[in-house]
């Protein structure tokens, strides 16, 4: 289990001044204004969860992966990792868990990975034998056996991608914090690393928090969602609570053997209905008009050739958000 209750970091910026002397002088200066980048957060999230933390640019996201993981020290504010103070027992902790951060490397950079993976065997502690079983599983998962023995300057950006995971788990933690980690990979390397986030939350009941601005990510892996703005929570819950939440209308698309006309059509719920091309495209409020009824409707106007429903676009329901 993780929990922040109450959570806050606040940065103090002191001033700088242009120039040479300038600088100097900033050096002295205590003139200071101070940046709450975690502003009272507390959430608890259970075993098992794979949760997405989820905000604009500078929201506080990784400020908070920080403090979870016991690399910043909170202003005020309690943080438990599986029933453990990371700012009092940074060790235990960093036992429990495993971090990525997808836009810098963990793995050492002139080394093969292979030789990465062995020092952070010896630093855990990991006995051979698991060690072994460890290299062959994530070879089964990831295909990392291909590119070992390559120093990790020379990887590609999925292939380090794959290398850092894997290096997140060589001490089988049971929490695994993520902060971006499908950042700048193409198709075919997010998707490789989407099945394996979900194979270990499936199938190796990991808790999973992650981070990310692709909403595929959490479309796909997510079974609920938290939103920070300005270091603020301002939505908890799961992606269809989301939706309803800020309102956000379900879609039909109907297509019609013949158009029907639709222009006297008056129906409570309906918030929009519009052609599009050949097809009927209606936006609907589910929580006054189901989705049932409405398909009653639509067949009563024509003879339709194709019905397909849509959930919204969960782009456009954080971009409503922020
Ligand atoms: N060490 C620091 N010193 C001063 N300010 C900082 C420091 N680290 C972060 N901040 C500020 O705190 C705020 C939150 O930053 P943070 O990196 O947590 O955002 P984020 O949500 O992870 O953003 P992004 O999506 O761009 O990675 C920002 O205004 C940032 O400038």
């Amino acid at each position: 289990m993780i929990v922040a209750d109450q959570l806050n970091k606040h940065f103090k910026i002191y001033e700088t001044k242009k120039g040479f002397i300038g600088s100097f002088a900033s050096l002295l200066s205590t003139k200071h204004h101070i940046v709450k980048a975690v502003n009272d957060i507390s959430f608890t999230i259970e075993k098992g969860e794979f949760v997405g933390y989820i905000g604009p640019n500078g929201a506080g996201k990784s400020t908070t992966i920080k403090m979870l993981s016991g690399i910043l020290h909170p202003t005020n504010g309690r943080i438990e990792v599986g029933g453990i103070s990371p700012q009092k027992r940074r060790k235990e902790v960093a036992k429990k868990i495993g971090i990525v951060f997808g836009q810098r490397t963990q793995l050492w950079w002139d080394l093969p990975l292979r030789d990465s993976f062995d020092i952070l065997k010896e630093m855990y502690k990991v006995p051979d034998a698991k060690y072994q079983r460890f290299l062959k599983l994530y070879d089964d998962m990831l295909q990392i056996g291909k590119f070992m023995d390559t120093p990790v300057r020379k990887l590609s950006l999925g292939q380090r991608m794959r290398g850092d995971l894997a290096a997140a788990m060589i001490h089988d933690p049971d929490i695994l914090f993520l902060d971006e980690p499908t950042i700048g990979l193409d198709v075919n390397a997010k998707t490789s690393i989407r099945a394996f986030l979900k194979e270990l939350n499936t199938n190796e009941k990991k808790t999973i928090l992650l981070t990310t601005h692709d909403m595929d990510d959490i479309e796909q892996l997510c079974s609920r969602v938290i939103v920070i703005n300005h270091g603020q929570i301002v939505l908890d819950g799961t992606l269809e609570e989301l939706r309803k939440n800020i309102g956000l209308p379900s879609l039909m698309e109907i297509q019609y053997r013949e158009k029907p006309d639709v222009s006297e059509v008056k129906l409570t719920g309906i918030e929009k209905m519009k052609w599009e091309d050949e097809k009927l495209v209606i936006l609907y409020d589910r929580s006054v008009l189901s989705s049932p009824s409405l398909l009653q409707n639509v067949t009563q106007w024509g003879e339709p050739l194709d019905i397909q429903m849509k959930e919204p676009d969960i782009e456009e329901v954080i971009q409503k958000i922020y």
